[in-house]
């Protein structure tokens, strides 16, 4: 579970002013939530989801995963952090020079055993196995591990082939993929499909609502297109000029039309 506590995020601009995208932001995101954070440009969306994995620092108001909170930390703990919560881009960022097979396999060739669970082997088993110590993956364990994505994002046949070879729906495939391969409990989803036509955004969609329920990964993602919120999200927040201004289950909150906000965004379809 996430917990969003009265989180504020200032920056510093020209003048030696400050600029506050975010206000007072409060929610909660369950864990097998997804979420969606829909909200104009500028309205601080890309800023909160960079908050929830400390590539940004808040300013104020605390984020507790699973009752602790990630805010104040630093080094190890933070690396450990980053391995338990993926993300994936509007421009997939992948290696270029690197197949689709390196490219998964890359956080994992500098991941320690230790720091993340072997699916299908329970955490208390492998400790009580003594397994529970800090080595490197062997090349085995990874090939492993890859040729597990590659079947769940449906790849196999992509395994050595290129990014540059691929089509757009494909490369997020393989970002997916790599986002998944320490078997994270959280999905950070900035603008996935916007670089994507329909068809290949609603394949995409599936792909990710079968993960959740597969394998019960939270999924947090934030968008401009109301369509995809509507079609994956359980639960939405609406961000607007720094705050959120409905919160809830996605049909209550595009239910209420009383909003303006929420009449603008779906008056636009898109926002
Ligand atoms: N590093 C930064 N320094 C100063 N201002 C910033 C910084 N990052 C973002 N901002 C400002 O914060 C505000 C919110 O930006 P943010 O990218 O979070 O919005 P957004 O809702 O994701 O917009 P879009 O949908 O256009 O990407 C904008 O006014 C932006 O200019």
């Amino acid at each position: 579970m996430i917990e969003v506590k009265q989180l504020t995020k200032e920056f510093r601009i020209a003048g030696d002013k400050n600029l506050t995208v975010l206000k007072d932001i409060n929610l909660v995101i369950e864990q097998g939530d997804i979420f969606g954070i829909i909200g104009m440009s500028g309205a601080g969306k890309s800023t909160f989801i960079r908050c929830l994995n400390l590539l940004e620092r808040p300013t104020g108001g605390s984020i507790l995963i699973d009752g602790v909170d990630i805010t104040m930390k630093k080094g190890r703990d933070l690396l450990a952090l980053r391995k338990s919560i993926g993300m994936i881009f509007q421009n997939f960022n992948l290696l270029m020079q690197k197949n689709v097979s390196r490219n998964i396999a890359f956080g994992l060739e500098i991941t320690k055993v230790a720091d993340f669970v072997i699916p299908g082997i329970d955490k208390e088993d492998y400790k009580e196995l003594g397994f529970f110590q800090k080595r490197k993956l062997k090349k085995k364990e990874i090939q492993r591990r890859v040729d597990e994505l590659l079947r769940l994002v449906d790849l196999e046949d992509k395994k050595y082939e290129y990014p540059s070879k691929l089509s757009g729906g494909q490369r997020q495939r393989v970002a997916i993929a790599r986002a998944l391969a320490t078997s994270p409990s959280i999905l950070l989803c900035d603008e996935a499909t916007s670089a994507l036509d329909s068809r290949t955004t609603d394949s995409i969609l599936k792909l990710l609502k079968k993960i959740n329920e597969e394998t019960g990964v939270t999924i947090v993602m934030i968008t401009h297109e109301m369509n995809v919120v509507q079609k994956i999200c359980n639960k939405v927040a609406v961000l607007d000029k720094s705050e959120i201004v409905a919160s809830g289950y996605t049909e209550d909150v595009f239910g209420d039309t009383s909003s303006e906000i929420v009449a603008q965004l779906l008056g636009g379809g898109e926002v």
